[in-house]
């Protein structure tokens, strides 16, 4: 007889315990298994096993409750390999979340814990050639030797008519087969180009070849060639007959990496991201899984890939905050990478063209090596970044979203017939609606926010959750009927760009025009196929696009990253404009950029102009130095939530009470109310501590964990969210 502690599924941590069942068989760690729980059939996951002697009779003597047997069994093999059960523990303890929510993170959706295989393996009927002698007729013979050519050729592409294919199959030649296939979530476009790597470039890779097991950094200026390092770095791994990881960040940017090694690898190359469907995923997972493939591409979740012999581990564009897990468990994805790298004694490469202020910091201590890659290829200068000062605008009568030098430069692109990149930082500047009688502004009911504008779906909507009104006829509260909507959009200023400048073909990328399958790849390829000559976009454009063609990049508004209440308000606006800065010129022409700005002399616009990362880093981390920020100190949010807002305030007192009375070195903010106070009818305190010595602040974290998540369950919740990235 057997015990076996299972892992139910519940997102609560009172359940983040494991229950005991019994088994007549032994039962493999780590798979999945049906049991009653309650009065509920449920999945669980098996998390160990015990041989006992005792018969179920005198177990339950000993416990004193009955005992239920494991009703079946779901898997043949277990989810995860000892590797990633040991991380999913690691992770749990590091994030201080129930260990069922990280297995959840590190599965694709069908093989999920509590999922009932709603997608399952894709087949097709496949003709196999068992025996070729006794055919008959010509005919026969003739598709025989066909097939022996193509073997296992899906029933459907034979050239044979069925009741040929039927008679063969009845004389015993063939044989009918259901088999699987896996569905491809991308198709090959281009054809492969060989590239000899520069001088910089080959010191770069035999850099990073010779120090096995490092943490590199790769500080590279925008177009200096990182991919062409990352390319064949993998492929001397893949030669040494090893796996890599190349880890991108935005879902927008993964199809064109993944092009790129599909170029150069072909179905090698594995892809894990949140756009592919359900059924994709699961096909690329258990591709990994059975090691069919050993390049894994793909966004934050894909660290967690079944990898075997993991050589290297590439992030790139390792600053972006989408490395960050905003849910459970909140990780960050450098860390994990970091730990896999040392159980498969990997290296690991973080390449960017702007590091975060925290890696380069660790690089010039001597943590990880740095390379550097400071020009662009082929000696191309980068753009020349010109300011425009927009309280000079304003001064000359100029009211308009767009300067006179912005103007002029989008025009004299257009009519050069090359191309134009218009960053609207957006963060917050949505549009709303006002009324003008009264000045109410129309908010979320359940939210602390504006609704947002939709003016083609004649909607407003609340970005935070689902709430959606029709545009409405009347203030609700005078009952006036004009409106106003204040604030640009995308899409606002989409009409305005064709009505200002002549010949103007714009295309607007942003997640409103992309959210279709593969509505990126779409909308880039009509960009580079010149069906538009203006590319209007949010961050997302920023990152990654290498058209020939661009030779001047446009924002709009740089400040609106810069006045958020963020530590990393700066260094989020020196990345984001060095990286939009970086699309310009990448071809033949000289490239040029124009960034408009109330803040004309803030240094992360000065040092972006000049593309100077190192003045930037220097100044940033004096201003860390003095507010006490990372990477002078660690620091983790504790953000505190009720239905009940009577309760909040005195929760998060006493939480600060008992974090100040068991913690030293640390530095506690608040308790104060979150930016957005309420979300979703939830009410949102929080705490702030910044720390140097990890040890007591995570002990009194856990125990605060554990006292309102799991003994006080219901009243409140706490989150803790170590590195966090976002304070809203
Ligand atoms: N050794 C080389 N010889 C010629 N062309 C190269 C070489 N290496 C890279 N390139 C080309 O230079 C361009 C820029 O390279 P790449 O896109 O890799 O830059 P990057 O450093 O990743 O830039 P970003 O940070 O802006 O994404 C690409 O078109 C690439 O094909
Ligand atoms: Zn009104
Ligand atoms: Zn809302």
């Amino acid at each position: 007889m057997y015990i076996v502690k299972v892992l139910v599924e519940h997102p609560v941590h009172s359940l983040d315990t494991t229950f005991d069942y019994l088994s007549h068989e032994p039962l493999l760690k780590g798979i999945r298994v049906w049991i009653r729980f309650g009065y509920q059939k449920i999945i669980g996951y098996v998390e160990s096993i015990e041989e006992t002697v005792l018969s179920q009779e005198e177990l339950e003597k000993q416990v004193g409750f009955h005992y239920q047997y494991i009703i079946d069994v779901i898997d043949e093999e277990p989810l995860l390999n000892e590797e990633l059960q040991d991380l999913a523990n690691q992770l749990s303890r590091m994030t201080l979340s129930p260990r069922i929510s990280c297995l959840q993170a590190m599965l694709p959706t069908q093989l999920k814990p509590a999922s009932h295989q709603a997608v399952g393996m894709k087949t097709q009927l496949c003709v196999e050639v068992i025996m070729d002698q006794s055919a008959k007729t010509v005919k026969q013979q003739e598709c025989l030797s066909f097939l022996k050519k193509h073997p296992d050729i899906p029933l459907k592409e034979v050239p044979y008519s069925r009741a040929l294919l039927k008679n063969l199959e009845k004389q015993g030649c063939i044989q009918i087969i259901e088999k699987e296939v896996y569905r491809q979530p991308f198709s090959m476009t281009h054809q492969a180009k060989h590239i000899q790597l520069t001088v910089q470039q080959q010191k770069v890779v035999d850099g990073i070849l010779s120090h096995q097991g490092r943490v590199a950094l790769l500080h590279g200026v925008t177009g200096s060639g990182k991919t062409e390092v990352y390319l064949t770095l993998a492929a001397h791994y893949l030669k040494n007959n090893q796996a890599v990881m190349m880890l991108v960040p935005e879902i927008s940017l993964t199809p064109m990496m993944v092009e790129v090694f599909r170029e150069r690898f072909g179905d090698q190359v594995a892809i894990l991201h949140s756009r592919l469907s359900q059924g994709e995923k699961y096909d690329e997972y258990r591709r990994i899984k059975r090691q069919e493939v050993k390049i894994v591409v793909g966004a934050r979740s894909a660290v967690f890939a079944p990898l075997e012999n993991i050589g290297i581990i590439i992030l790139d564009e390792e600053h972006d905050p989408s490395y960050k897990q905003e849910s459970k468990p909140r990780y960050l994805t450098s860390q994990i990478a970091k730990i896999r790298a040392k159980t498969h004694h990997a290296s690991v490469v973080l390449g960017s063209a702007t590091p975060s202020l925290e890696s380069y910091a660790r690089a010039l201590k001597g943590i990880y090596d740095l390379y550097e890659l400071p020009d662009r290829i082929n000696q191309k200068p980068l753009p020349h970044v010109e300011i425009v000062d927009m309280i000079q605008q304003t001064r000359q009568h100029n009211y308009s979203l767009f300067s006179i030098p912005m103007k002029q430069s989008i025009q004299t692109t257009i009519d050069k017939g090359e191309q134009v990149i218009l960053l609207l930082n957006k963060r917050g500047y949505a549009t709303y609606v006002q009324c003008q009688d009264c000045g109410e502004v129309l908010k979320c009911p359940h939210c602390d926010v504006t609704l947002t504008d939709h003016r083609s779906e004649h909607k407003l909507k609340c970005h935070y959750c689902e709430y959606m009104i029709d545009y409405p006829r009347v203030c609700p509260h005078c009952g006036s009927t004009h409106f106003k909507s204040i604030g640009y959009g995308t899409q606002k200023i989409e009409e305005e760009i064709e009505k200002l400048f002549h010949g103007a073909k714009v295309l607007r990328y942003d997640v409103d025009t992309t959210r279709q399958k593969n509505g990126h790849l779409k909308l880039l390829e009509k960009f580079r196929n010149k069906e538009a000559n203006i590319l209007l976009g949010t961050q997302m454009i920023a990152k990654g696009l290498d058209f020939e063609d661009v030779t001047f990049v446009g924002v709009l508004n740089a400040d609106l990253s810069l006045n958020v209440p963020d530590f990393r308000a700066s260094e989020r606006t020196f990345q984001l404009l060095c990286q939009v800065s970086g699309r310009s010129g990448r071809g033949q022409k000289q490239g040029h950029v124009i960034i408009q700005t109330y803040n004309p002399d803030h240094y992360a616009i000065t040092c972006a102009a000049k593309h100077d990362y190192v003045s930037f880093f220097h100044q940033e981390m004096k201003y860390r130095q003095v507010a006490k920020y990372p990477p002078y100190c660690h620091m983790v949010s504790i953000l505190i939530q009720s239905k009940q807002e009577k309760w909040i305030h005195q929760v998060a007192m006493d939480v600060k009470n008992y974090l100040q009375t068991h913690s030293h070195q640390t530095i506690i903010l608040g308790p104060a109310k979150s930016t957005i106070y309420k979300m979703q009818d939830i009410y949102r305190e929080r705490i702030l501590v910044k720390f140097l010595n990890s040890k007591d602040i995570y002990e009194a974290l856990n125990n605060i964990n554990d006292y309102y998540n799991k003994q006080q369950k219901g009243k409140v919740r706490i989150v803790c969210d170590f590195n966090p990235y976002s304070q809203i």
